[in-house]
């Protein structure tokens, strides 16, 4: 018997230790191991079915194949006492298999989890380009190496077994002096759903080797694994600009062009289409600064939905950036609109009011506390950004409840035109005690939506 320290040491030792690969199968569609390949000098496919492939089959395979050579110093070298097998470059064969599931099982584990930020949101992806295809006939083998980056980004390889019959071929890694054995012919036998591939995907830093096949055929389909960011685009693809978003476009610069439009300069306000998961409330109203005698702000956590937006709330923002505004998601609080002064505050995160006392009810005190923690969360601003509201362009526009008459730009407040009505699609809720006569519990609610800066008539992109 171990003792219970023994096991919470191997508890605590199995956390620490790092793996450099992942593997398993992966349960495929019959018409998933059918490959078409060329043949040299030939001007029509032939056909093999992996799934069920006889000796003859791959042994024609291995005909139409090169001898697979290896990186050495930047060049490719035939070597067959380091490397004896068959390959087929990506250009030459094709395959119904699509890797997208197998990537998003193998990217959390090879990430680390750093795919994804607080909100789950996804920031990192991993990319595969199919590679080239091997064959490992009776000899063949692959002996110790790191695979060559193929650019930057590239951070590992992944190798698909096909279920071929063959016996030996082991894929052994090693890393940081540990070693590790896949037997893919092995696992393929014990894999729960017929028909499936194996796969072992790894870091680049990790070096490998294919033992020696002793029956039948080993064969291989590789994958190079690069890093890319979620919105990377790829070169080549042009998006066609649809007519909504053209119209768009053509109004928001005829609008810019009238001189009578925000013509100090202002916002344009949409409220968002599209639900997103907002940051809850923080936990403080951020660090105490003792010198300050006040508390820093904790970073915004606003922008990290940005990257997220989708459908007509990324069209605003990719329209707008194209006609050289900038934009923000900001959280719009209004404040009591009982009082004469009533108005609107922008700030970059929610607002953490729980330290909040209300000695007069509801109202003056949270106002004063929206003001000043919004000017302390905008801290590339001076102040905080007040908003008055004109409600002229949106549909529920109530003559009644606009404040235009009061010049309310002279006093520094910024005009904003609401192009969509405020929903409560993205409303946050942050709750405050409130001590009046009985203490009670009190809410402030926020709304995110985009705002896009206009300059002034004649100034930036308005000259
Ligand atoms: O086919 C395999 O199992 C691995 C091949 C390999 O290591 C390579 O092509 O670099
Ligand atoms: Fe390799």
């Amino acid at each position: 018997m171990t003792s219970i320290d023994d096991q919470l040491k191997a508890l605590r030792e199995t956390l620490t230790t790092q793996v450099p690969y992942t593997s398993g199968t992966h349960a495929v569609k019959e018409e998933d191991l059918i490959l078409f390949y060329e043949v040299p000098g030939e001007d029509h496919a032939h056909r093999v079915d992996l799934g069920r492939a006889t000796e003859a089959d791959l042994a024609a395979l291995t005909v139409a194949c090169q001898k697979a050579t290896f990186g050495v110093g930047g060049k490719d070298v035939l070597d067959e006492s380091y490397r004896k097998a068959a390959k087929m470059d990506a250009n030459r064969f094709s395959l119904r298999f699509d890797v997208t599931a197998l990537l998003n099982t193998i990217t959390p584990e090879l990430l680390h989890g750093q795919h994804v930020d607080e909100d789950n949101s996804k920031v990192l992806v991993l990319r595969a380009e199919m590679y080239k295809l091997n064959v490992y006939g009776p000899g063949s083998f692959f002996k110790a190496h790191k695979d060559t980056p193929r650019g930057e980004d590239m951070i590992g390889s992944l190798v698909l077994v096909f279920p071929t019959a063959h016996e030996g071929g082991a894929l052994s890694l090693e890393h940081d002096g540990k070693k590790w054995v896949c037997d893919s012919a092995a696992e393929i036998a014990a894999a729960p759903q017929t028909p499936a591939l194996a796969y072992v995907a790894f870091y680049s830093d990790v070096t490998h080797a294919v033992e020696t096949v002793r029956t039948g055929y080993r064969v291989t389909l590789t994958y190079n694994l690069y890093l890319s960011d979620r919105h990377a685009t790829t070169a080549g693809i042009q998006r066609r600009v649809l007519e909504p978003e053209q119209a768009f476009e053509r109004t928001l610069r005829a609008l810019l062009a009238d001189p009578t439009f925000l013509p100090k300069g202002g916002l344009l306000a949409y409220s968002l289409a599209h639900q997103y998961p907002l940051p809850a409330v923080p936990d403080s109203a951020g660090e105490y600064s003792k010198e300050k005698r006040c508390y820093e702000p904790l970073p915004s956590r606003l922008p990290r939905i940005v990257p997220m937006l989708k459908g007509s709330d990324a069209r605003i923002l990719a329209t707008s950036e194209r006609v050289g505004l900038t934009t923000h998601l900001k959280v719009l609080y209004g404040t009591d609109r009982r009082y004469e002064q009533g108005y609107d505050v922008l700030t970059d995160d929610v607002l953490n009011i729980e330290h909040v006392y209300d000695y007069e009810g509801f109202g003056r005190e949270q106002e004063n506390e929206i003001i000043k923690m919004g000017a302390r969360l905008n801290r590339d601003k001076e102040r905080v950004e007040q908003v008055h509201k004109k409600i002229r362009e949106s549909d529920d526009y109530d003559p009644e409840e606009d404040w235009e008459e009061r010049d309310l730009t002279a006093q520094g407040f910024i005009d904003v035109h609401w192009v969509t009505r405020l929903t409560e699609l993205n409303q946050v809720r942050s709750s405050y005690v409130a001590y009046g006569n009985e203490p009670s519990l009190g809410h402030v609610y926020g709304n995110a939506a985009l705002f896009v800066d206009v300059p002034a008539a004649g100034q930036g992109v308005r000259a």
